[in-house]
């Protein structure tokens, strides 16, 4: 059923932002027939506030008969608080970011797309949690979030006393940006709002203790990188490339941008490294040879391993298809890595 934009906007008189206690300010409203395209701005986005309007727009709008709905949203700019608004939102020190903080952070980081970062960090996360670690996983990749369909994750976080609880899967905790997207709608993001969510993520969430938290990064150089830092200093990364010199020399700029960032490079892990017949056993270099070592040598960074491409028939003992289980013969590498990983961050702390 199709819904006038008055409709819309009395409707939405029921929902309140929760920080200021007031309407929700909405910036624009679109119907295209059964479609709703709608841009709210709020105190606080990324945020278990954030969650809860989410959920209430979708239903007070559902309920009046809307179809498809599409969300976004936006933070109330500084102007648009008055002082009271501004008392209401006292930061946090979230505990994560303490420094008295046990949890080691893991940036997984490429040069490019595609690579397969979002695979190597989620099943790298379930290694940790098979090897008995207390594992989160971020998916900081704002601009094509893929943890959760990586993952399988149907489950969606819930809200217990205004702190977000992180659903969880192969004994991983996962938060990611698909979360805060209605219809897989993209999110836009400026520069200093990439710095804001991440630093809800952490003060927003109720992780518990954990001992490893890894963060899945946008590809490229960008901004990210450099929040992580000023958030996280002791922040380490791994450098994730495919074996081609050229792959290999864009993951240098990602490597060359940890270090700017003074973030230390604990490694490099190679990805699609060769093809292995399942008959033979021979190897074939599909995508060239040698990249990662070079990335390694170029940083004087050890290569914590080198994944080959997965087979059709490989996986399947997690009973996801991008998911290797322990008894499968990648889950044992990802296994040794994540091993490996554990070793040289001990290293770079000694
Ligand atoms: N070792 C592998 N063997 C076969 N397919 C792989 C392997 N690693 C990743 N892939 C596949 O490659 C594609 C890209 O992987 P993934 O999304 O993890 O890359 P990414 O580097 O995170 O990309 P982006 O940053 O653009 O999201 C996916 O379809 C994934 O299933």
């Amino acid at each position: 059923m199709s819904l006038s934009e008055q409709k819309i906007r009395e409707l939405l008189l029921q929902v309140e932002d929760p920080n200021l206690h007031r309407n929700i300010t909405i910036r624009n409203i679109k119907v295209k027939g059964d479609y709703i395209s709608l841009k709210v701005a709020l105190a606080k986005t990324a945020s278990s506030e954030q969650m809860e309007v989410q959920q209430k727009i979708v239903n007070v709008l559902k309920e009046a008969g809307a179809d498809s709905i599409g969300l976004r949203f936006e933070e109330l700019k500084e102007e648009e608080l008055s002082i009271e608004d501004k008392q209401k939102l006292q930061p946090e020190t979230p505990s994560l970011l303490s420094e008295h903080s046990q949890t080691k952070v893991i940036s997984i980081a490429s040069g490019k797309g595609g690579v397969g970062k979002s695979t190597v960090s989620a099943n790298l996360a379930v290694s940790l949690s098979r090897l008995g670690y207390k594992v989160g996983l971020i998916d900081a990749d704002i601009y094509g979030f893929s943890i959760p369909a990586i993952m399988e994750l149907e489950k969606r976080p819930e809200i217990k006393n205004d702190k977000i609880i992180p659903p969880e899967k192969y004994g991983v905790k996962i938060m990611s940006m698909a979360f805060f997207s209605e219809d897989n709608s993209p999110v836009l993001w400026r520069g200093p709002m990439l710095g804001k969510m991440l630093n809800n993520f952490f003060s927003e969430v109720e992780w518990g203790e954990l001992d490893y938290l890894l963060m899945d990064l946008p590809p490229g150089t960008g901004d990210v990188a450099l929040d992580v830092h000023r958030l996280l200093p002791s922040s380490k990364e791994i450098l994730v490339t495919t074996p081609h010199p050229n792959a290999a020399y864009v993951a240098e700029r990602a490597g060359k941008m940890a270090r700017k960032a003074e973030h230390e490079i604990l490694g490099v892990i190679e990805n699609m490294a060769y093809y292995q017949s399942i008959e033979t056993g021979k190897r074939e270099y599909v995508f060239g040879r040698g990249g990662g070592q070079a990335i390694a040598d170029k940083f004087s960074v050890p290569l914590l391993g080198s994944i080959p491409l997965a087979q059709p028939g490989e996986h399947g003992e997690s009973g996801s298809t991008s998911i290797f289980g322990k008894e499968e013969s990648i889950g044992k590498m990802y296994d040794s890595i994540a091993g490996h990983a554990v070793k040289s961050l001990e290293m770079v702390k000694a």
